[in-house]
């Protein structure tokens, strides 16, 4: 392969995509390319419109304007369906787990949409549903212990430590192999310990899996020590767009983002 841009695979392709909302425009012509098997991070101040992207990604907004390539195939909306199906998953902000559920039975949540039995096979105990049932946990043990989850496997998952309901959150992201995960803020509210420990495990799941990720977070040394390309917003419109080490140097990103604390 030689070197130079044309030597890029490009798994995601966002092409002057726009969002409003009412009158407000919360994505203004955006455009950014995500190589595959990469770590592409997008930063930006608060309502910057960094997660409006992702929902845009996933579906559950549907842009104005703009185009979506993903892996060749170019779209004008995305649907949450078929974003699942072409291995494209989420980690949410919230987190988004079942509190009264075990850490395994909510990592097999996330192969729900996998599902070909039925929930009448399954009360009757079909021998067809109880094998499914059988692979998807032998699936979902392994996201788990690929995640260093096995102490807490069958535990109650509101009465575990906040870090570690993060982590089960990406196990059930992880679960149904996907190409693309879309991570918002999947260390807000972490202490530095607690960070350095997830970074570990999106590393790992990016370097040994070669899975591509797409990771807004605020903190900036995590992001400069993760990204393979840092994307900034502001106020919806591209403000830079390269390697982190070079962003960082940005005199408009620094005045505009880096300068300031969030
Ligand atoms: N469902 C919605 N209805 C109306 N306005 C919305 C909606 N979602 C987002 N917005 C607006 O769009 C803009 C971008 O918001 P968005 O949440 O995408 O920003 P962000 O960069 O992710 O911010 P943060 O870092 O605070 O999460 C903001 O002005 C926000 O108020």
């Amino acid at each position: 392969m030689t070197a130079g841009a044309s030597s890029k695979d490009i798994l995601l392709a966002v092409s002057h995509v726009s969002l409003s909302f009412g009158g407000a425009k919360a994505i203004n012509s955006f455009s950014f390319e995500v190589e595959r098997r990469s770590i592409c991070s997008l930063i930006g101040p608060n309502g910057a419109g960094k997660s409006s992207m992702l929902n845009i990604l996933n579906g559950v907004y549907v842009p104005q304007e703009g185009l979506i390539t993903y892996n060749g195939t170019t779209f004008e909306r995305m649907e949450p369906l078929k974003v699942a199906a072409m291995g494209v998953a989420r980690m949410f902000q919230n987190n988004a787990l079942f509190g009264k559920m075990t850490v395994l039975e909510n990592v097999m949540a996330g192969l729900s949409r996998k599902a070909k039995t039925t929930v009448i096979e399954h009360a009757l105990g079909l021998p067809r549903a109880r094998q499914e049932s059988a692979s998807f946990e032998l699936k979902s043990d392994q996201a788990i212990d690929f995640l260093d989850l096995n102490p807490y496997r069958d535990l109650v998952v509101e009465a575990l430590p906040y870090g570690i309901q993060k982590r089960v959150g990406l196990a059930r992201a992880l679960v149904s192999d996907p190409e693309m995960i879309l991570m918002d803020e999947p260390m807000a509210g972490m202490n530095k310990e607690e960070k350095q420990e997830m970074s570990g495990f999106i590393l790992d799941i990016n370097k040994k899996l070669g899975i591509t990720i797409i990771l807004i977070e605020h903190d900036i040394s995590v992001v400069m020590s993760l990204s393979d390309r840092v994307v900034v917003l502001d106020y919806g419109r591209k403000l830079a767009d390269g390697r982190p080490e070079d962003v960082a140097k940005n005199p408009e990103v620094i005045s505009a983002y880096l300068g300031t604390v969030h």
